[in-house]
């Protein structure tokens, strides 16, 4: 049994990776994290708090599965990193600073760090750079997300994944995307990669690439019905990392894909 802690356990995605981690066969919830909550947190029947190190420390974790925030998400790597725990992140709205700081953590500890942990979408990342490779330069190429009214980063992390990895796959950069439209914008840049941003209501997660050619429009949609799959995924990296070399890992390494970017 793989000794698990959740962070953020009382959140959207906590909650449902406490249910998931429960109900695999070969995961053990040894431990959880959140803001206050204190009943909450109890209910769990494991060691709790607001404080992750306190935590690892009573739970002998092996693997923390962290989906909270970037900030937040920083100094749990710090946390884990200090107690040799391997880490799955899952939060998003990373700034590059922050990225940074997550990569030095990775010199001492495995660290899946993956914006969308769901199969399913990482399979259309990879479709998506396939199809722009394909396609070439005769193509714009838009991303479009949408989420929830109560989701706090935009544009999503897997919507920058998708992105980025179609400008590499283009042998573009990060100039060369663009963060919705407003007023005389003038025509479109043949380079641009647009990327817009929907909210409202319970939206899971969607998202679509769209390849506008002339006569003919090619679209790769993702749409999440449901936290499930990335739970599924997360407690699939979580077991890829436990035991694993030190080092920042996506994905693509815990599917072996070769790596988009
Ligand atoms: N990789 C993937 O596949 C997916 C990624 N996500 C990402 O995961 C993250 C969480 O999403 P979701 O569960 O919907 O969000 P929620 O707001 O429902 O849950 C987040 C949890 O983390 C806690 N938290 C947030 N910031 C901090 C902080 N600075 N210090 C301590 N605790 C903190 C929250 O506490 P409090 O309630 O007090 O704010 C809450 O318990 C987001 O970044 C989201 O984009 C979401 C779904 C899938
Ligand atoms: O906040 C969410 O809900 C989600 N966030 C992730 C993201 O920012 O890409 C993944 C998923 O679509 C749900």
């Amino acid at each position: 049994m793989i000794r698990t802690v959740l962070t953020g356990a009382t959140g959207r995605m906590g909650a449902t990776l406490s249910r998931l981690v429960r109900e695999a066969p070969d995961l053990e919830l040894a431990g959880a994290t959140a803001r206050g909550k204190a009943e909450q947190l109890a209910a769990l029947g494991v060691p709790a708090g607001d404080d992750l190190g306190r935590v690892l420390d009573a739970a002998r974790a092996q693997v923390v599965i962290d989906f909270t925030s970037a900030e937040a998400s920083v100094v749990h790597a710090r946390q884990c990193a200090e107690r040799g725990v391997a880490l799955v992140i899952g939060s998003t709205g990373f700034t590059p600073e922050a990225r940074a700081e997550v990569a030095r953590s990775a010199a001492s500890i495995p660290v899946v760090l993956a914006p969308n942990t769901s199969v399913g979408v990482n399979v259309v990342i990879r479709m998506a750079a396939e199809l722009a490779r394909v396609l070439g330069d005769g193509y714009d190429v838009e991303v479009l997300e949408a989420h929830h009214r109560m989701k706090k980063d935009a544009p999503s992390g897997t919507a920058l994944k998708l992105a980025e990895v179609l400008a590499s796959a283009l042998g573009r950069g990060q100039e060369d995307l663009t963060f919705a439209r407003h007023g005389q914008i003038g025509a479109r840049p043949s380079k641009e990669i647009g990327v817009q941003t929907l909210r409202g209501g319970d939206v899971v997660g969607e998202h679509t690439v769209f390849f506008y050619g002339e006569g003919e429009r090619i679209e790769l949609t993702h749409r999440a019905t449901s936290r499930d799959q990335f739970g599924l995924g997360a407690l699939r990296a979580a077991r890829w990392v436990t035991g694993r070399t030190p080092g920042l890992y996506d994905m693509a390494d815990v599917l072996g894909f070769p790596r988009a970017t």
